[in-house]
Order: structure tokens, then sequence, then C-alpha cells
């Protein structure tokens, strides 16, 4: 997606990122993206391709290389807290939590009204929060320890939204809404990219209404971007019904080779067991069973 719309400074740029969880073997290898501003991303893959991973390292929570590696508007991701603090780059991700100490990301516990927590947010655009408090359908007397998981989901979306953002990275978090908040939600971002230029990453498995929403598409798999395009770039997509019967058959296809590449794995001869001399301090022998 490098050089998207000819533009000199993309709001969002990674440049050969590697990423390894602690302790594991290399995730992401030489991942590159680039989006100019305006650009609405969805970000697909199966289960466990990795769209979190990236999510996260986009939003700057994990350090990866140097501060070249990931820019967001032409800042480093990770080293830039004054990027996450002024709200311009802005993540929402699958649960509401906080980190705690050693017990890592706990659940948000305690009753507190809706009012409480949307209006605590500090330096909010009274205009813009009551637009959103309207197009979320939020009634602020909800205690939060007794709504349902969409309504607490409206609730984490309205405080999350109510910086203008300049980059927003959206991981699945339309799941719990109902259809009319979704698509309702899917317009305002919309109106965001097109209005204020404002640029957004959505990762998701529901395609529904997303082919006439998104301006591209990136496809990762097992870590590996596979596919970047813009939506008019997507040549399935021209004579498809719709995103999902294009993306399911990538879907298909992966999950087979995934299979095949199993079945060979597990048809293998097992590796030579290394002979163990009789002099070999772990080789048993029979002098050893008088001691047993
Ligand atoms: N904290 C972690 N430590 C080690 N490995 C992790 C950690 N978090 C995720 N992984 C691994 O990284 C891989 C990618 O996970 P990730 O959550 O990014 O996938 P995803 O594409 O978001 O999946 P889903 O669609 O199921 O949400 C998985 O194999 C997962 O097991």
């Amino acid at each position: 997606m490098a050089g998207v719309n000819g533009a000199l400074h993309p709001s969002l740029e990674v440049t050969a990122m590697n990423f390894a969880y602690p302790g594991q073997p290399p995730f992401i290898s030489n991942f590159n993206l680039s989006l100019q501003r305006g650009s609405r991303c969805l970000l697909m893959g199966a289960n466990g391709a990795g769209k979190t991973t990236l999510l996260r390292v986009l939003a700057g929570k994990h350090m990866v290389g140097g501060r070249d590696v990931v820019r967001v508007l032409g800042r480093s991701a990770f080293h830039d807290t004054a990027l996450t603090c002024s709200g311009e780059l802005a993540y929402l991700g699958g649960s509401w939590s906080r980190t705690v100490g050693c017990a890592g990301e706990v659940p948000l516990q305690g009753d507190f009204s809706a009012e409480f927590m949307i209006f605590g947010v500090e330096g909010a655009d009274p205009e813009r929060r009551r637009q959103l408090i309207e197009l979320l359908d939020i009634d602020l007397r909800w205690r939060m320890h007794k709504v349902s998981d969409g309504q607490r989901r409206r609730v984490q979306i309205c405080m999350g939204l109510l910086q203008p953002f300049e980059v927003l990275l959206l991981d699945e978090i339309t799941v719990d809404l109902d259809v009319v908040a979704r698509l309702d939600l899917l317009e305002f971002f919309k109106e965001e990219c097109a209005q204020r230029g404002a640029t957004i990453v959505y990762a998701t498995h529901i395609f529904d209404g997303l082919e006439t929403w998104a301006t591209h598409i990136a496809y990762v798999e097992d870590g590996t971007l596979k596919r970047a395009q813009h939506i008019s770039e997507v040549a399935e997509l021209k004579v498809a019904r719709n995103l999902i019967s294009v993306v399911e058959p990538w879907l298909r296809k992966e999950r087979d080779e995934r299979e095949k590449a199993a079945a060979v794995k597990a048809a293998a001869p097992p590796p030579p067991r290394v002979q163990q001399s009789a002099s070999s301090p772990w080789g048993t022998s029979r002098h050893m069973a008088y001691y047993r």
C-alpha cells in the first residue's frame, strides 16, 4: 500500500517491522504498510493471524525496532507518548480493562453510572459528547455493573471517541452492538475520515456493509501481510456479491494449506534418535543395574 494517493506524509507508516512475543519465535517479519489521511483500512485474517498484535504495535503498546519503524503522524508510535495522551492516536480494543501491576489486564468492575464515566473524560468538547451519546443511544443513568455487554460497549466506545482522534485503531469493537448502532457508528467513522481527514484501521470478522465503507484492505496470514490494496484494486470484488464471498475463499485456502502442511509434517519419519554409546554418562548398563 506504499504511496497510496502519492502524498508525501502518510498518517500511518510501518517500515520493515519485525516482532516476536517474549520467549517466542519471530511472528511478524518485514511488515510494511502505509496509509494516507482519510483512509479507512479493513484489517482481515483468520483467528490468530496477528490482527490484534499488529493493532497493539501500531498503538505504541509494544516497542519494535527503532523510532522509524512504526510512525503515526510522522512520530514514533511507541516513543512519542504525547500521541496517545492527546488522543491523536486512539485504540479501542476488545475488552474493557485496566492494567493492575502483576495481575495484568483486569476487567473494570464497580457501581458507576454511564454519566460518571463519560463526563469524567476531561477536555471533551460538549457538542461532540452530546453527539456521541445520542449516536450510541446511551442512557446516562445506566449503572455499569448492571448493563448488558452491548450497553457497556457503547459507553466504552463513547469514551474512546470523545477526543477527536487523528488515527483510530479499532479491534473488533462492534461485535456486541445491534445492527442500527453498528451502522450508525460506521457512518460516523466515515464522516470523521471525510471531514477531518482521520485515518482508521479496523480489524473485524464481520464484513456486512464494509465493501462500501472501506477505502483499503489489508489481509494478514500468520503474521505476514498477504494483501494490501485500495478497495478498487480488489479484482474479485468487481464480480462478487459482497466482501464475505471474496474473503471466504482466501480463508478456506489458507486453512487447507495449513492442514496439508500439518499432514505432511505428521507423515514425515521422526528425526533419527541419537545413539548413546556404552561409555555415555546418560546410557544404561548392566553394571548400573546393581545400584538401583
Ligand atoms: N501475549 C502473548 N504472548 C505470546 N503469544 C501471543 C500473545 N498474544 C497473542 N499471541 C499469539 O500471537 C498470535 C496472533 O494473535 P492475535 O491475537 O494477534 O491474532 P488475531 O488475528 O487478532 O486473532 P483473532 O481473530 O482470534 O482475534 C497467536 O498465535 C497468539 O497465540
